[in-house]
Formats: structure tokens, C-alpha cells, sequence
């Protein structure tokens, strides 16, 4: 799959990432997780927050850029009760399964190394699309491989970073119902969201555009094929007890996640 505006190169620890320089945008792919680690279109800032203390070497998910969450969202329960928390996917090594584009884009399609016992066990089959240009498109695409319909949680866990938490705002999900994860209660938005404490909250929405609106920039969000849109950013306290989140990443990120909550089924 060559191509002239991706190489795969060694990280500083030795992890395998694929570096993307084009006319338009850089990038980085971690072959770990099939996770999006930086995107920055030319003459624009970076799009993307990353834990200076990530872990990048396999040992971990990793804090920060765009983790892949699936089959499921947050703990898992059910037949999965005890498995890994937002799924497996972004803990399996991922391979390049397509390259195209010119000068104006360019399209990547991975796609993970699951087990073949896993992938029975699961009777689901994913792979992730990122068409790059001056902006970004992320496609998480699903196909049941069983006979049987299967039940599908997932998450595309954006973490925007933000200059300043204190001024951003997130517009668009004014007098939306969500679940406050926190306090498990359930809530509706009045007017736009300002993140001054700690948020994790699920939008149950299919509404397809947001904006987050910074001092320098307003970002626009779309998604599709989402029934929920989770808001997180853990605070002061609880990024302490994160051991790969800086003590004040908190300040210069918001998740944003396109997600699947609320009992989907994909038929066989
Ligand atoms: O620490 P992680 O497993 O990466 O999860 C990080 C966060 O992901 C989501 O945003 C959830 O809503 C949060 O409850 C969770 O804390």
C-alpha cells in the first residue's frame, strides 16, 4: 500500500505508528488501538489532546487522541460482565487494509487483529475510516458475521483539546435529556454547556451538528448513526486519580463522543 503521505515509523517507545504528512494536514495512527493520536490540518492548530503521560507502548488504552469503543460503551455487562471497560478494540494491534487519495484527501481504512475466538464469540466485525483533508471524517463500521442479531454499544471518544476549559463552550444540545453519569440522574440541558466541575454525561440524541467554541476557534461537529453524544472531562480531583492523565490536562480538553448507548441491535 504505498502511498507517498504515509509511513510507518517507530515512536520514541518503539510502538509502530503510521505519520501522515500530506499538503493539507498532518496525523498520527497508532497501529495500537487503530487510534488517531494527532490531527492537524495545515496553518491550523492541533485538533487533538494527548497525555503527555499516555501510554503509548501497547501496555494500555491510550489517554487521549480519538479511542475506538466497541462492542460496547463503559463497563461491560451482561455475558461481558468483568471484561474490559469501552470494549476490546482499542487494546488489539490493527492493520492497514486501505490507502487512497490524492494532494486534496486522503482515505485510511484499518481494521483490528481480533482473535478468530473473539470474533466468534462477538459475531461482529468492525473496521475504522479516516478520510483527511482540511478537516476529518470517522467512520466505525459494523457488520454482524453471525446468524443471530446482535446487540452493539460503541463510542468514537473524541478528546478535543481546548485552549482554556474556562472558555469553551459546547452549542447545540440546549434542552437536550441526558444522563448525568455522576449523580446517575436524569437531566435536561439548559442552554449551552460550560464545563466548570467535572461532566460525564450522555446526551441521549441523534441531533447530528454541535459546535465547541473556543477563544480562538469553533469547531464543527457532526455525526450520523449515533443515538447518544457523551460530554466528559474529569476535573481536578478525578484526573488526579488517572495515573496517564496530566494533574492539568483537564484544562486543555473536552470529550466529545459520537456514541451508540442506548440498546442497539444490528440485524444478521
Ligand atoms: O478511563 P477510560 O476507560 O478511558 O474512560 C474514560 C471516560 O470515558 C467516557 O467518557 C465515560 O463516559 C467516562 O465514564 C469514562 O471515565
Amino acid at each position: 500500500m504505498n502511498n507517498p503521505y504515509i509511513k510507518l515509523v517507530k515512536n520514541k517507545d518503539a510502538s509502530d505508528i503510521f505519520d501522515l504528512v500530506h499538503p493539507r494536514f498532518t496525523a498520527q495512527i497508532s497501529k495500537f488501538g487503530g487510534h488517531l493520536l494527532a490531527f492537524k490540518p495545515t496553518n491550523q492548530e492541533q485538533w487533538l489532546w494527548l497525555s503527555t503521560s499516555a501510554k503509548l507502548d501497547g501496555s494500555k488504552p491510550i489517554r487521549g487522541g480519538v479511542p475506538l469503543c466497541w462492542p460496547w460503551f463503559g463497563p461491560a455487562t451482561g455475558e461481558f460482565e468483568g471484561e474490559p471497560q469501552h470494549g476490546y478494540i482499542r487494546s488489539l494491534d490493527w492493520e492497514l487494509i486501505l490507502v487512497e487519495g490524492d494532494d486534496k484527501a486522503l482515505t485510511v481504512r484499518l481494521s483490528p487483529i481480533m482473535p478468530s475466538e473473539l470474533k466468534e464469540r462477538l459475531g461482529l466485525d468492525v473496521f475504522v475510516e479516516y478520510k483527511f483533508s482540511n478537516k476529518l471524517k470517522i467512520s466505525l463500521v459494523t457488520t454482524n458475521v453471525s446468524e443471530t442479531p446482535r446487540p452493539l454499544s460503541q463510542a468514537i471518544h473524541t478528546y478535543f483539546r481546548v485552549d482554556d476549559i474556562h472558555n469553551t463552550e459546547i452549542i447545540g444540545l440546549d434542552n437536550c435529556q441526558f444522563v448525568d453519569k455522576l449523580t446517575k440522574e436524569s437531566k435536561q440541558q439548559v442552554s449551552d454547556i460550560k464545563i466548570d466541575q467535572s461532566v460525564d454525561r450522555v446526551y441521549v440524541t441523534d441531533q447530528p451538528d454541535l459546535s465547541c467554541k473556543t477563544n480562538t476557534t469553533t469547531r464543527l461537529i457532526s455525526g450520523a448513526g449515533h443515538d447518544s453524544i457523551v460530554v466528559w472531562n474529569p476535573w481536578k480531583e478525578l484526573a488526579k486519580d488517572i495515573p496517564d492523565f496530566d494533574d492539568n490536562g483537564y484544562l486543555n480538553m473536552v470529550c466529545i463522543e459520537m456514541a451508540n448507548t442506548q440498546g442497539f441491535i444490528l440485524a444478521s
